[in-house]
């Protein structure tokens, strides 16, 4: 558990994060929205004392972050950021091992972790870790970056617009991996994007930043469905693209295990059709009817909200 509380931080007259509360539950994805210079990556690098907070106290489990030095508070997060920030003259192998070395883990120890993790992000071990960066893709330093900031089995990952280089097609499948990964570890992540449909995707919940301020903390499900002011519905209207999705894919490969109230929705109507009447019905699910009219399971708003924000 992350526990925010009334963190401020002021450089000279400006307030850059203004007196923010947020309780993240371990084992989720908090994913951190809005426009540039709104205070995000200053408040994910409070999180780990990269910036040092004016005011205000961030408890880890219980434990305020000040109680030890910063540097051994970092060693104890990952941290991952946008372009990597590999060290060129390691090998990947060292890269991913700089924090277990660090910490003075046993060679065999360290060996198995490299390998596990570069099996994980679908790098071959002989291959890839002998290589050095500049040996590797865009899309491969990256899910590196990542690995290396999970070395060290941090419970909690800070991570800043950390697929903000790559392509988009590459993009979709590096979040779908950090999902599976995250949920293997059972990693607490906190993750700034400036991309709505990438917050759709990733997060359990989203927090919206607007000058300093959280101006929303809450499910994607919930924030389609009641933007708390103009400027979160502006943000989540910013594309056309997820409900395009969404008008394109029929229930039936949306449907989850489940039941749900009220009158079900056929299998073959499409996505948005479920959005909207869920939305217009404000229920969180809906029963879904199969071609015989049985009910096959339910479509929920939450499911449709990251799909609509997923890859096409
Ligand atoms: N060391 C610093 N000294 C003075 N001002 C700073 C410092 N670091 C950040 N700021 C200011 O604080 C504000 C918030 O910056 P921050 O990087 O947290 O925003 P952001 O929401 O992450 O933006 P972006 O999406 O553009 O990365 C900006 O106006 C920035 O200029």
């Amino acid at each position: 558990m992350i526990e925010i509380e009334n963190i401020t931080k002021r450089y000279g007259e400006s307030t850059v994060v203004d007196d923010v509360s947020l309780t993240i539950a371990p084992r989720t994805v908090t994913v951190v929205v809005g426009t540039s210079g709104s205070g995000k990556t200053t408040l994910l690098r409070m999180v780990n004392r990269l910036v040092e907070p004016t005011s205000g106290a961030i408890r880890l489990d219980g434990e305020d972050n000040r109680s030890l030095p910063g540097y051994e508070l970092r060693r104890r997060i990952g941290y991952a950021i946008q372009g990597h920030g590999l060290f060129p003259h390691r090998t990947v192998a060292q890269n991913i091992a700089t924090v277990p070395t660090l910490l003075g883990w046993e060679r065999a120890r360290i060996d198995a972790k490299v390998e596990e993790l570069l099996r994980l992000f679908q790098l071959d071990p002989a291959d890839f870790g002998p290589r050095f960066p500049h040996e590797l893709s865009g899309g491969q330093q990256q899910r590196v970056g990542v690995a290396r900031a999970l070395a060290a089995e941090p419970k909690v990952l800070l991570m800043d617009e950390p697929f903000g280089a790559l392509d988009p097609i590459i993009r979709a499948k590096a979040q779908d991996d950090l999902l599976a990964i995250q949920k293997h570890f059972q990693t607490t992540i906190i993750l700034v994007t400036h991309d709505m449909e990438e917050a759709f995707h990733l997060a359990d919940r989203i927090a919206v930043m607007d000058k300093g301020k959280v101006v929303q903390y809450a499910t994607p499900a919930e924030m389609l469905l009641k933007p708390a002011t103009p400027f979160v519905e502006s943000l989540i209207g910013a594309g056309e693209r997820p409900y395009r999705l969404l008008a394109i894919a029929p229930v039936s490969s949306a449907v989850e295990p489940g039941a749900a109230e009220g009158a079900p929705i056929s299998s073959d109507a499409s996505q948005r059709e479920a959005l909207a009447e869920l939305l217009w019905s404000g229920r969180d699910a809906l029963p879904v009817a199969g071609p015989d009219g049985a009910v096959i399971g339910r479509v929920s708003l939450e499911g449709l909200a990251k799909r609509a924000a997923g890859p096409a």
